[in-house]
């Protein structure tokens, strides 16, 4: 954060802070991963904001859509030396996926560099997807930026549905290359970011044929333009895919092939191979392994959705704090907004999701480093779980993420509506992680798979693995009491999960035995499915989220685990009351529990809001993260919109000259 002096903060946000009664720094590591991550994340944002400070002279919103390309191609490449230069010597090569080098990002870029998928997807790609030999030849190269990439997967006719793919690559053992085509229209390549204009080189995923045979989607490193003119080589046709609702600086590009060559070393071979004479040898010991990127970037979507989130409260909650408005009690002044419980149960909830989800996206990250290492022994038997997993928890994280953003934009009333309060840009970057990277909706369902299988397990006694253990209480018929205890609460959320994916397997049985095929039984049963997989989310985050705020804060000053335990208990109390329809339906809860329920809430609410301030505090946002005028360190909210109308390009002059070209011919009669 951004500190100024004392005297220059809003008096109310200095009340503000005087009231908080936790220990912020504490909650702040707790967020962070720790102390050590604090410090290190610290450490970049010294380096690296001292340079996007002055970074640019015009505000981005302000230029035109070819210029603001243009300008985003120039502060990536003064962010990629930085990166390059000094911070990863800071950290080395895991620096890449800190959150250092996020926050650091968006002091940058108020929207998307063009370079993001260079690091974000076509890095991760070689590392996961090629052999050592590949590595050692392509890594250095992307790494020093000598060669930049995107990761072209999606077509115009497919996003969801990979195996319908339709670009081809077909081996020619005489030459032995492979021949990258695009046999229709809809096997255009579509929506790579950094495609458009930047990228030099790209991840493809196409069709693999060898000896006459299909074998499947396969990714290849392609060369598609010129490292020296940037000319598209070729057999190579690329641009932009034209204006969209946010990322209009990511650089989203089409891409077309017409026979056009690329060594047969430029096959992603650590999964599977093409030997010279064309024979086809698979390496992997399981199927989707060439989903593998996929599924790192869905593990880190959850972090990213908390992280945006956590933006978004910040922004809220100061606001709210220096905001007045209305007249409740007849003759006392106007009070702050935050003190309007309606205002704290908008606010709050989107605190604690910020909370759920990174602590989620934590213990997330280290089942996905589990798997891989179990997986660098050869052993698979992990993946189906964590495919289930990341794929919930990306849909729910990032739609939890965007529907809360835009109730932040809300809670700010008009001010919110201004690109300045930067409410409307993290919104319409963040929706998009819903579709991207797996619809919702699709995701849910591939979840969905899982645990109707676990289901039938659990019915057949047998073991389950640990995210779908609770089922085998519901399978043994065990009755669950309503209680509205945190453990009760994480059972009851369980019942309702267990109780849904029983409908849907029965239901699936049902249809099945009365001569309806089992693709179709399922297609029936899809909107129940996408809810029972929803429910299972929400259960599991509860009980990650409740059982990582317990672990962290053993160590911590009573204070700071009484404010994490207020905040966990509000999340699940308010998923409670949000479900009651399942509650009735799964649980015992009655009547006079719900009302009870609802008055914990209100109390919930009033314990938390005199360290509201605090807490968005903890999240530990520099001005320059945050580009707000509503949300900055110091309150000025009002000073701040007013200096950024004055940098309108329509202030520039008193009187504009489309006046004397239409208005004043108009008035006249001369138009
Ligand atoms: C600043 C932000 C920070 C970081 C992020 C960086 C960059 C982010 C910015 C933009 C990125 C955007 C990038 C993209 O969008 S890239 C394109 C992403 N595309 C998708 O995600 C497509 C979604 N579709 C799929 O994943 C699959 O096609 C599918 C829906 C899963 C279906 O696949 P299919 O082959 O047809 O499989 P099924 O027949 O449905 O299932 C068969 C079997 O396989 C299992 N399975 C499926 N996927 C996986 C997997 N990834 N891992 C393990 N197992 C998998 C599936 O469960 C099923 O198993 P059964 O046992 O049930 O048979
Ligand atoms: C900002 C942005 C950046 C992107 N960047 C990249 C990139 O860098 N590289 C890349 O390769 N791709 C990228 N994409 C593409 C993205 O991955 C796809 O858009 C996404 O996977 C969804 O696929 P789709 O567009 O084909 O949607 P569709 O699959 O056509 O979805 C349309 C609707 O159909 C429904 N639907 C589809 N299939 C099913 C089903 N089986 N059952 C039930 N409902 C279904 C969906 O739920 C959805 O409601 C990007 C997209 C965006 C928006």
């Amino acid at each position: 954060m951004t500190k100024g002096t004392q005297a220059d903060v809003n008096p109310d946000l200095k009340k503000e802070r005087l009231k908080c009664n936790f220990n912020i720094q504490e909650v702040t590591f707790i967020i962070d991963g720790g102390k050590d991550k604090t410090l290190q994340r610290k450490k970049i944002e010294d380096v690296a904001l001292n340079i996007a400070a002055s970074i640019d002279e015009v505000p981005e919103e302000c230029l035109n859509l070819k210029e603001r390309y243009d300008n985003a191609v120039r502060k990536s490449c003064v962010y990629s030396n930085i990166v390059k230069n000094e911070l990863l010597e800071i950290t080395g090569l895991e620096a890449l996926g800190s959150p250092g080098l996020r926050r650091t990002a968006d002091a940058f870029f108020k929207d998307v560099s063009p370079f993001m998928l260079h690091l974000g997807m076509f890095v991760p790609t070689i590392i996961g997807q090629c052999t050592p030999e590949q590595q050692a030849h392509w890594l250095p190269k992307a790494l020093e930026m000598q060669i930049i990439g995107a990761y072209a997967q999606t077509e115009l006719g497919h996003g969801t549905f990979i195996r319908g793919l339709e670009t081809t690559a077909t081996y020619d053992p005489a030459t032995e290359e492979f021949v990258l085509h695009s046999p229709t229209l809809t096997s255009t390549k579509w929506w790579a970011g950094g495609l458009g204009n930047t990228a030099n080189h790209c991840i493809v995923v196409a069709q693999l044929y060898t000896k006459g045979q299909c074998h499947g989607t396969h990714p290849f490193i392609v060369p598609i333009r010129d490292l020296d003119t940037h000319e598209p080589f070729p057999g190579v046709k690329v641009g932009d895919v034209g204006i969209r609702m946010g990322f209009n600086t990511a650089d989203n590009g089409f891409l077309r092939f017409n026979q056009y060559r690329i060594p047969r070393e430029n096959m992603m071979m650590k999964n599977a191979k093409v030997m010279k004479d064309g024979t086809y040898v698979k390496v992997a010991r399981h199927e989707k392994l060439t989903y593998g990127t996929m599924v790192f970037v869905r593990v880190t979507l959850v972090m990213e959705a908390a992280f945006n989130l956590a933006k978004a409260a910040t922004i809220a909650v100061r606001y709210s704090a220096v905001r007045r408005q209305s007249q409740p009690k007849p003759g006392e002044p106007e009070p702050q907004i935050l003190d309007y419980p309606t205002q704290q149960h908008k606010l709050f909830i989107c605190i604690a999701t910020a909370h759920a989800l990174q602590l989620t996206g934590l213990w997330l990250w280290r089942t996905f480093e589990a798997v891989l290492a179990d997986m660098r022994k050869g052993d698979t038997d992990s993946l189906p779980e964590l495919h289930a997993l990341s794929s919930c928890l990306k849909a729910v994280s990032t739609s939890d993420s965007a529907a809360l953003i835009e109730q932040c934009r809300f809670a700010c009333g008009g001010h919110g509506y201004m690109l300045s309060s930067n409410l409307p840009l993290l919104y319409s970057f963040v929706t998009a992680t819903r579709t991207y990277e797996g619809d919702y909706t699709v995701l849910l369902l591939q979840t969905a798979r899982f645990l109707v299988k676990a289901w039938e397990q659990a019915e057949s006694g047998k073991v389950l693995t640990p995210t779908v253990a609770y089922l085998a209480c519901a399978a043994a018929k065990e009755k669950v009491v309503w209680s509205d205890s945190v453990d009760g609460m994480i059972r009851s959320f369980q019942a309702v999960a267990a109780g849904k994916i029983a409908a849907c397997a029965e239901n699936i049985k049902r249809l099945t035995k009365t001569g309806t095929s089992l693709e179709d039984a399922w297609q029936l049963s899809t909107v129940r499915l996408v809810a029972a997989s929803e429910a299972h989310c929400r259960a599991m985050i509860c009980q990650a989220y409740w059982h990582e705020v317990t672990r962290l804060t053993a160590s911590c000053s009573a204070s700071v685990k009484i404010v994490m335990e207020q905040l966990a208990t509000l999340y699940l109390v308010y998923w409670a009351l949000e479900t009651t329809g399942d509650l009735l339906r799964y649980s015992t809860i009655c009547e006079s529990e719900l009302n009870k329920l609802q008055l914990k809430y209100e109390e919930l609410l009033a314990l938390i809001r005199p360290n509201a301030v605090g807490l968005v505090d903890a999240f530990d946002f520099r001005d320059e993260i945050l580009h707000s005028t509503l949300g900055a360190y110091d309150g000025r909210v009002y000073e701040r919109l007013m200096e950024e109308a004055l940098k309108s390009p329509l202030n520039e002059t008193s009187v504009q000259s489309s006046f004397h070209k239409y208005i004043r011919p108009l008035a006249k009669g001369k138009l």
